[in-house]
């Protein structure tokens, strides 16, 4: 219950909402048990005899008018306590989103986007529930039990009071025991159903792949598996709750079973009158509807806390990649980039993805990387961005540790075309305008005819405000690229990388991209990390890694003569393009 601690930023804030919500929800049990206390005139009124006409109308005027407060008490607490909770579920899930975009890649390495997406939905809802229902039905069952048992004592009788309330311990810990019970399913159930919803998101995601294989069958029995296990773990969660109520009543009908042989008793003895004995079953009915309530709502509150538990140990994620306190702003870059003695590892219990990695790329030169899949090309702008910090070593732009330069004013240097860019669900040109706040659409147009996309776009029937992704047309992969290189061209960035970026592009249309880019971005730093020699073959220098090592490096003509991987290659594709 400690995690709730966190929430009383929010609770202080909305002080003055929840005093007055919970004052009016009192207000409502005060009400509600001045009934009793009216039955209890008007029974004894009728049994002696005493009744009159004008005091009948009063009583029934008060009820009346009791009613009406009621309700009026009961909307104020609805609208102060529903309402800041809604006000905290929202603040809640701005912060945690601010959290999810503050945290480092690395974060998202071994995370479901299942659980991260629970953590936003079921476990706030948990917290709302606990912030609203839980507060409200706490405050609620405990007064009225309390108060209940005050009017029975005080009206009525101490000895028929304890006697009744015999069966309560036994109430209170059936109530506990099953609520530890549906704790637990509740949370298998849970457990159940993000597997059930994780596999769903998988099969829209992959319903190319999966109509391509023909794996119709095996994912409908793949989904048949899950839904089934999110059914029996429900069934299982019913059954308890099935049994749940029935035997809380079961064992509060003792006190009313009780209360009638006894109470009876105390009447025809005339040691009660017959409307304390209406009354008292007024005062009891209120307090075994409480009594269960409260065990309901410790489920509540404990299924609360252990979801402010998971949303904490969310929100005390610190970021691995952090600014420097003192951190400098990159501003007007060259575009030198030196990497030296960099040594990298995605996880430390593995191999080293680069080893001592020492290389330096001029201004405004064209560099090209290849090298055999897995050895470390893309982890390079990786590197650079900030996107993973290295174990040892150091990286430079114009010789300035990046370490000690904003993130923003770092990325804002670098355009990254990754080798599979996201593309966003919305239009073409939100698209490219993407990572520029200050564009203008000569800007956008610009960078699309830069990376030849211009042309693809204007045949679109709603040009550059086609909406593309889930929403609308679905761009071919050569599209996609371009139109991540459009969008990396927009910001004008002095290093331009592009990660395999053209590899689904063909050789005429990607030398005029490259071409283009060359002529018009003058003075940029441009990486190309390529397995296609007629892509390298733009590149002042090329570098070969091997294993997270340089193995080759030089023009295309120094590495032909090297005769070593780059020559291999590139006899290689001449082969293969005389065949085709
Ligand atoms: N986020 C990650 N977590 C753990 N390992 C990773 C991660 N990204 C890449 N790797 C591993 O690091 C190694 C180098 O990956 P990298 O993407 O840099 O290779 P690459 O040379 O660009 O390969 P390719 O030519 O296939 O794109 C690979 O073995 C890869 O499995």
């Amino acid at each position: 219950m400690s995690s709730y601690l966190t929430l009383i930023p929010f609770i202080k804030k909305y002080k003055w909402f929840y005093l007055w919500g919970v004052l009016s929800l009192i207000m409502v049990d005060a009400l509600q048990l001045a009934i009793p206390e009216i039955l209890r005139r008007i029974t004894d009124a009728l049994q002696f005899g005493t009744l009159e006409k004008q005091q009948l109308f009063m009583y029934s005027l008060t009820i009346l008018f009791i009613g009406l407060l009621m309700m009026l008490f009961r909307f104020l607490w609805r609208i102060l306590i529903i309402n800041s909770s809604r006000r905290m579920e929202y603040e809640l899930r701005n912060e945690m989103f601010e959290q999810f975009l503050r945290l480092s890649t690395s974060y998202y390495n071994d995370k479901k986007t299942g659980d991260l997406i629970a953590h936003a939905t079921n476990d706030i809802l948990a917290v709302r529930n606990a912030a609203s229902g839980g507060i409200i039905t706490f405050t609620d069952a405990l007064f009225l039990n309390l108060a209940a048992v005050t009017m029975m004592i005080l009206t009525t009788n101490l000895k028929l009071t304890l006697i009744a309330l015999i069966p309560m311990p036994i109430l209170a810990f059936a109530i506990y025991q099953f609520g530890a019970s549906i704790n637990q399913r509740f949370k298998i159930v849970q457990e159940a159903f993000s597997e059930l919803t994780e596999s769903v998101q998988e099969s829209f995601s992959g319903i190319r792949v999966i109509k391509s294989f023909s794996r119709e069958e095996q994912e409908i029995h793949l989904f048949d598996q899950s839904n089934e296990n999110l059914f029996n773990k429900n069934m299982n969660l019913a059954i308890l709750f099935g049994t749940f109520s029935p035997t809380i009543q079961f064992i509060s009908s003792i006190s009313f079973f009780i209360t009638l042989i006894y109470g009876t008793q105390l009447v025809m003895n005339h040691t009660i009158t017959l409307g304390s004995f209406v009354a008292f079953n007024g005062y009891l009915a209120s307090m075994v509807w409480s009594v269960p309530v409260i065990g309901f709502v410790i489920n509540i509150l404990q299924r609360g806390a252990a979801s402010m538990s998971r949303i904490n140990k969310l929100m005390e994620e610190t970021p691995n990649i952090v600014e420097a306190s003192d951190a400098i702003d990159l501003r007007n870059v060259h575009g030198h980039i030196e990497f030296s003695n960099v040594t990298f590892y995605y996880t430390t219990d593995k191999v080293p993805i680069l080893k001592n990695f020492t290389f330096h790329i001029d201004p405004g030169s064209t560099i090209g990387i290849m090298g055999p899949t897995g050895s470390g090309k893309s982890t390079i702008p990786t590197l650079l961005l900030r996107l993973y910090d290295p174990d040892d070593g150091e990286i430079k732009i114009d010789g300035i540790p990046i370490k000690d330069t904003s993130l923003r004013s770092l990325r804002d240097q670098i355009g990254y075309v990754e080798q599979n860019s996201f593309i966003f669900s919305a239009s073409i040109y939100e698209n490219i305008a993407f990572g520029k706040e200050d564009h203008s659409k000569e800007n956008i147009e610009m960078a699309a005819k830069l990376a030849g996309l211009h042309q693809d776009i204007v045949s679109f029937p709603e040009t550059y405000n086609t909406l593309i992704g889930e929403r609308g047309v679905t761009l071919s992969g050569g599209q996609k690229q371009r139109l991540a290189i459009a969008r990396a061209l927009v910001k004008n960035p002095p290093i331009l990388i592009l990660d395999d970026s053209l590899s689904a592009v063909d050789t005429q249309t990607e030398e005029r991209i490259l071409e283009g880019i060359k002529s018009t971005i003058h003075a940029k730093t441009t990486v190309i990390i390529a397995h296609r020699i007629s892509t390298l073959k733009y590149c002042d220098k090329i570098l070969v890694l091997d294993n997270g090592r340089p193995s080759e490096y030089g023009s295309h003509e120094e590495l032909i003569k090297l005769d070593g991987f780059y020559a291999y290659q590139y006899y290689q594709q001449m082969l293969e393009d005389e065949i085709t």
